[in-house]
């Protein structure tokens, strides 16, 4: 039998696959994506940290009760103690400080992405906006450990190899896991409706994150 989280993949799997295995994802593994392709998603993830942050205090907000308060509340501080800090550095390195990022303007599939899920968690429950932003996380994990199990990855003297690190980490690898767990737990007793409304949300958070990719690689402001 599979479990909720497993059906929501299931719901979308096109969609997921595109996203888990975008052509970003493989050039960032094989070490040959173009530095300007790199560094227009990161600064723009960046600024997509930023909100990413802000959701995950509507879920501290949304809370039903302390253990969920809690776990939003270690999210949230993840992102910005830790997450945020390696685009700082690496920013850092091309000559970018943090004042100019937060300068940036937001591309489109930031503005997209973000707001899908700031609107889904605004109208809907906790776990509406956990299943909008579980893409992010379990994909990014997802991703990590994928690349590291591909031929074409390059781990030694690849530019983006810290990029690979940090998503492969044991912290981001058990925070990723405790919201599969969390929402498997929410799932177990939901109705077929419920379901449906649930893998809709999940599906279209997958698609903007493959747009966010498509954006990185093509540029796109
Ligand atoms: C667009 C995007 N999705 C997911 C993550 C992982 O937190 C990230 N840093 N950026």
């Amino acid at each position: 039998m599979s479990t909720p989280f497993e059906r929501l993949k299931q719901s979308c799997a096109a969609e997921w696959r595109a996203y888990c295995e975008h052509e970003f994802v493989r050039q960032l593994g094989a070490g040959t994506l173009p530095m300007e392709a790199f560094q227009h998603y990161l600064k723009q993830d960046y600024l997509f940290l930023v909100h990413f942050g802000r959701a995950w205090g509507l879920a501290v907000y949304k809370s039903r009760d302390i253990g969920q308060l809690r776990q939003s509340l270690d999210s949230l501080k993840a992102i910005i103690d830790v997450e945020l800090d390696l685009h700082v550095k690496y920013c850092g390195e091309w000559g970018i400080s943090e004042a100019q990022l937060a300068q940036l303007e937001e591309s489109r599939a930031t503005l997209a992405y973000t707001r899908y899920v700031l609107e889904t968690g605004n109208r809907g429950d906790i776990l509406d906006l956990h299943v909008a932003l579980a893409p992010c996380i379990v994909g990014y994990a997802e991703i990590g450990n994928w690349l590291v199990d591909q031929r074409f990855t390059v781990r030694l003297d690849n530019p983006y190899g810290a990029w690979i690190d940090m998503y492969t980490s044991k912290e981001f690898q058990q925070a990723a896991q405790a919201e599969v767990d969390w929402i498997n737990a929410q799932m177990a007793d939901i109705s077929d409706k419920r379901f449906q409304e649930l893998a809709r949300i999940f599906s279209e958070a997958t698609r903007l994150e493959a747009d966010f990719w498509q954006m990185g690689l093509t540029l796109q402001n």
